[in-house]
């Protein structure tokens, strides 16, 4: 589904990595760990089409994600460190809005009960600006319960987040994983992924080395 190969990318001037290569499969989960600095987040951006590389391919149904560029988007849902959220907006209003804007159907029962599930009820209609950052962050993980896309690329989604908020994250990603789905993501901690049912899925790991 996912492959990723021969990767290398360079920042200022600066080699971060070179030949990065594995592959994610319907219903594998990948944990991708490294030093700070290293080149993860750089890494996530250019496996999702959003900055270049210098050399190597990412492919994605077999096809690089330039030549199947419509289909890559449909299926990728990808939060990085900024949480492409409106200050403005309430908890409930971006999500509407995020479902629009990428052409995803979404009702407000189902936005209301995503935004339940991370433990936000009740606030639903606050303006993000007046938001704790651990409920910005739940707010951005709604999302995931509100997306249709089978690959979920996650920049350090536990950060900021609370340990009820952590086994609830923990648990979401788990259950994408047994149906199917798949999940990239980074976190300096180690991640167990259980589901609520108190089974477990495997979680793969890849360690990003830097350029000596
Ligand atoms: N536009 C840029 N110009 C110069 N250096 C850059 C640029 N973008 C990133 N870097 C550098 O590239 C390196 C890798 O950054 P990146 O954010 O990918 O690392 P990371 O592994 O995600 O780090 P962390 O674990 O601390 O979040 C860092 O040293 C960073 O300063």
């Amino acid at each position: 589904m996912l492959r990723v190969s021969q990767l290398s990318c360079s920042r200022g001037n600066k080699p971060l990595f070179v030949d990065v290569s594995f592959a994610l499969q319907a219903g594998q989960a990948l944990h991708l760990e490294g030093d700070n600095g290293v080149g993860k987040t750089s890494l996530l951006r250019i496996i999702c089409g959003l900055s270049p590389a210098d050399a190597g391919e990412v492919c994605w149904k077999d096809k690089t994600i330039q030549h199947n560029a419509a289909a890559f988007r449909s299926s990728l849902f990808y939060l990085g460190h900024g949480l492409s959220l409106k200050e403005e907006l309430s908890a409930l209003e971006n999500l509407m809005s995020d479902a629009a804007v990428s052409g995803r159907t979404l009702s407000e029962p189902q936005a209301m009960v995503a935004l339940a599930r991370m433990g936000l009820r009740g606030r639903e209609h606050l303006p993000l600006r007046v938001m704790s950052q651990g409920q910005k962050r739940r707010t951005a993980l709604a999302r995931l319960l509100a997306s249709q896309a089978p690959l979920w690329v996650l920049d350090e989604p536990f950060v900021a987040l609370d340990v009820k908020a952590v086994d609830g994250l923990r648990g979401l990603l788990a259950e994408h994983v047994a149906h199917g789905g798949m999940v990239l993501f980074t976190s300096h901690q180690p991640v167990a992924l259980t589901r609520a049912n108190g089974t477990s899925v495997d979680v793969q790991t890849y360690r990003l080395r830097g350029v000596a």
